[in-house]
């Protein structure tokens, strides 16, 4: 079959090397950064992928090489249930390829876009599922440092997938505080913007801000401009409005989302809270894309 070619040189038939797998490229599911994501079809098992695709032509200055080198460094180290498992990394004279798990419900984004808010047994079924991923993320010594609604994956089955490591890095001793970060996160902590040395603490924070969104439908900091919302978060200007979520929601969003990141809690501790000790779904229909759940 003659390959058609846009403007990122893809074939329609890509060949891992490695594996001699061979994939055809399904439909374009969408992009972020660089990359552009495809499913991706095994043609011997007919099993789909979310193929991530990166132009070599964007990877031609060295931090740019070696940010997407610790990418696939960390993700490929990585097996969880929770986390988007990685299966392959390859390039052909154009593109780099990372064939990682097809997650078919796309992502949290989604969800809250179509829903605005989510109810408190919904929302302790997602948060429950971040935090185990992300005590083992913390375990492993890394920080992903940009969890937000759109990395945060949805498989057939309503389960989170912790997706884009694109910002993820290593802790090489428990001391360390990362000094830099190049890129922006969406929900970035207070020690990030003033460059005071960050650490896990971070990903607490942007879970906080996740908490925050799914409840209560908006962003904790979000103004009309960049500027202003840092400017709320290094002054923790939020507001939660009373009486629309519970007492445990308010205390444990306040928690995470304390200014200094020693006053906030690990991973662990928030998996203990009192806020878990509410009704919390063992599953969820795919409904609850698009309509709250009725709950017998
Ligand atoms: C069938 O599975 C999916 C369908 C769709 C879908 O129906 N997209 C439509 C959007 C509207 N346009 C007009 C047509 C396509 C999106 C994501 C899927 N699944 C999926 C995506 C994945 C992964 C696993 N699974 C992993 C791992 N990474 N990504 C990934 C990678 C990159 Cl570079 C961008 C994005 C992305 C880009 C833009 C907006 C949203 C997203 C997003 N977060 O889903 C997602």
């Amino acid at each position: 079959m003659e390959s058609t070619k846009d403007e990122f040189n893809i074939p329609n038939v890509i060949i891992d090397p490695r594996t001699r797998t061979q994939y055809s490229k399904g439909k374009f599911l969408g992009k972020g950064g660089f990359a552009r994501c495809y499913e991706l079809i095994d043609v011997s098992t007919g099993q789909a992928f979310a193929g991530k695709v990166v132009p070599k032509s964007m990877l031609v200055k060295p931090h740019q090489k070696e940010k997407m080198q610790q990418e696939v460094t960390i993700h490929q180290s990585l097996n969880h249930k929770h986390i988007v498992q990685f299966f392959s990394y390859f390039e052909d004279e154009n593109n780099v390829y990372i064939v990682l798990e097809l997650c078919r419900r796309r992502s949290l984004m989604e969800l809250h876009r179509r829903r605005k808010t989510v109810t408190e047994p919904e929302t302790r079924y997602f948060v429950k599922q971040i935090v185990e991923a992300c005590i083992y993320l913390h375990d492993k010594r890394i920080i992903h440092r940009d969890l937000k609604l759109g990395n945060l994956f949805l498989n057939d089955q309503m389960e989170i997938k912790i997706g884009d490591f694109g910002l993820a890095t290593r802790i090489e001793n428990e001391a360390d505080r990362k000094r830099t970060l190049c890129g922006t996160p969406n929900y970035i902590a207070p020690e990030v913007i003033n460059k005071k040395g960050h650490s896990y603490e971070v990903d607490v924070w942007s879970l906080g801000c996740i908490l925050y969104t799914l409840l209560l439908g908006k962003p904790p900091f979000e103004t009309s401009s960049l500027k202003d919302t840092y400017s709320k978060i290094r002054k923790n200007d939020y507001l939660i409005p009373e009486n629309r979520i519970s007492r445990e929601s308010v205390l444990l969003i306040q928690r995470c989302l304390r200014h200094e990141p020693y006053d906030r809690p690990t991973m662990s501790q928030i998996y203990m809270d009192t806020f878990f000790s509410g009704f919390t779904p063992a599953t969820l229909p795919t409904s609850v894309c698009t309509v709250a759940p009725r709950y017998s």
